[in-house]
């Protein structure tokens, strides 16, 4: 896993985000489900998403979300992202789900946010929802797949 002096070399625009061995993610926007989707054969048909008014949302009880986090990130070539829930959220009832960021990706991470509590729950753009630790890839491929973005 690396640790803040590689991860402020390697994440220039995260710098002020850098812990001592992870990178802070802050909330951007929330975005609620608005069609249904389907996974068949690989052929992805993703539901169709609705932003919600923000700066501070208000995430109703037993309800999934779609969070993007704020800024694009370059994960380099060699590297790898896990992105681990704050237990802010998890001690209030709020879980973060994630996945694997790859080598070579570029783009906005989105995951999904569920309150699981009885009760609603406010979160503002902004504030740190999660944490990505990096880790050393040996032998590593590069990500090009469907959720890749344009560097400008
Ligand atoms: N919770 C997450 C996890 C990852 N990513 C980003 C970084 C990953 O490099 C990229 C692709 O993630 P996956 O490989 O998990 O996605 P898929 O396998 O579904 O997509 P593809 O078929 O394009 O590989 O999406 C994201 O936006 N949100």
């Amino acid at each position: 896993m690396l640790g803040e002096e590689e991860l402020i070399k390697l994440f220039p625009d995260f710098a002020e985000l850098v812990q001592p061995s992870g990178i802070d993610l802050p909330l951007d926007k929330i975005y609620t489900q608005e069609s249904e989707g389907s996974l068949i054969d690989n052929e992805k048909n993703l539901p169709e998403i609705k932003e919600m008014e923000g700066p501070v949302y208000t995430l109703k009880p037993h309800t999934a979300y779609l969070a993007s986090i704020d800024r694009k990130i370059k994960i380099p070539k060699g590297y790898s992202m896990l992105y681990l829930p704050r237990s802010t959220l998890l001690r209030s009832f709020v879980s973060v789900q994630t996945a694997v960021g790859d080598p070579g990706f570029y783009g906005t991470l989105m995951f999904m946010i569920y309150n699981h509590g009885d009760y609603e729950y406010k979160i503002k753009q902004g504030d740190r929802i999660a944490q990505g630790v990096v880790f050393k890839v040996e032998g590593s491929g590069e990500y090009n797949g469907s959720y890749q973005e344009e560097e400008k």
